[in-house]
């Protein structure tokens, strides 16, 4: 990895501009799921020209319902939600939407989940669903400065015969998609349901992350290491239940795609104040911070980051580690990472300097 010219001992930024860097600094997002930045005005947009009828009366009313008290309680909503997207272009307009924000708050690269047989249980077709996210992702690219790539997650509420008949489909659009996931309902679905699937993807060349420890437990987290063999953990945050997990996590420098609002809205700790994104950074874990689904969970990355370093009190010189951890984790060839790290260095010299 390419060593920092920035020493982040001398990194010095007032309270009062923290902000500010948190806002410009160049980020990578690595979790976010695509179906979850649908937002409500966009979702009845597409209701109206689609003629699918939603079960609430109003963008209002729809938001009232984002009220949720565990992952399954919002993935009910979600799955309704993604019902809308049915052409190509409804799968580009949602992603160009995500890929606009994601220029604003300054991310410079992102990787984009996407469930694929959400739509293609509906009779969408797998080339409907990855054309319209590709063709996003390419105009991001020329148009907006941002680098964007897809990972194709497969839903663990499903089989892994489903899984596998889902991978084939995928196949021809093989150089389309850098990588497979796995997310949906984790208690009760653990990694090892997905072993073959995650060891024939692994032949084909692709990336590997999952779900693991969002919900459940750090031996999820265990298994997702060790029997589907990911290079990244989406959540993570029960690992802090394990000792020896969190060191196997610090030395084999496996990143965790932390999602703090998403943590507060599902439940999953009563307040941003008592998160554990602290624990994880002493103790050397590669924590990353992410949106997931940020049109449910009230924040882009941004977001995310000033509410959380608002609430657990972390520093600037955390903001650099955070995003420096973003894009070292990140799918990007060496270098495109090299280029990432060297704006993140720019931006923290210009903020240390002093205005
Ligand atoms: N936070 C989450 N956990 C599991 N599956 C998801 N699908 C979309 N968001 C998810
Ligand atoms: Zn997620």
């Amino acid at each position: 990895m390419t060593p920092s010219t920035f020493d982040p001992a001398t990194i010095s930024v007032p309270p009062a501009r923290l902000p500010e860097l948190l806002a410009r600094m160049p980020k990578a997002e690595l979790h976010i799921h695509i179906e979850g930045s649908l937002e409500p005005e966009l979702m009845f947009k597409m209701a109206r020209r689609n003629g699918v009828s939603l079960p609430y009366a109003s963008v209002d009313e729809l938001r009232r319902a984002y009220d949720f008290s565990n992952l399954q309680s919002f993935l009910d909503i979600y799955y309704a939600g993604a019902s809308v997207l049915l052409h190509e272009q409804d799968f580009y307009d949602v992603a160009w939407a995500y890929l606009q924000r994601a220029q604003a708050d300054n991310v410079l690269r992102a990787e984009l989940f996407f469930d694929p047989q959400t739509h293609t249980a509906r009779g969408v077709a797998m080339e409907t669903v990855i054309g319209g996210l590709h063709r996003a992702c390419e105009d991001a690219r020329t148009q907006l400065g941002v680098d964007a790539a897809l990972i194709l997650c497969f839903l663990r509420h499903l089989s892994e015969d489903d899984a596998f008949e889902t991978l084939e489909a995928a196949l021809p659009y093989r150089d389309q998609f850098i990588g497979v996931g796995l997310d949906s309902s984790e208690v009760g679905h653990p990694p090892e349901k997905f072993a073959r699937v995650f060891a024939r993807c692994r032949e084909l060349g692709l990336h590997l992350v999952a779900h693991a420890g969002e919900e459940g437990p750090p031996a999820y987290v265990w298994s997702a290491l060790d029997v589907l063999k990911v290079e990244r953990i989406d959540h993570g945050v029960q690992s802090a239940k394990d000792p020896a997990l969190m060191k196997r996590l610090a030395q084999d420098g496996i990143a965790l795609t932390v999602c703090p609002l998403s943590n507060l809205k599902l439940c999953v700790f009563p307040k941003l104040a008592e998160h554990n994104i602290r624990t994880l950074l002493d103790a050397g874990l590669k924590v990353t911070i992410n949106s997931d689904d940020p049109a449910y969970f009230g924040g882009y990355v941004n977001t995310n980051f000033l509410q959380t370093f608002e609430a657990t009190g972390l520093t600037a010189t955390h903001a650099w580690q955070l995003a420096r951890n973003s894009f070292e984790a990140s799918f990007m060839d060496a270098a495109g990472k090299a280029r990432c790290l060297e704006r993140l260095d720019a931006c923290f010299a210009e903020f240390a300097g002093g205005h």
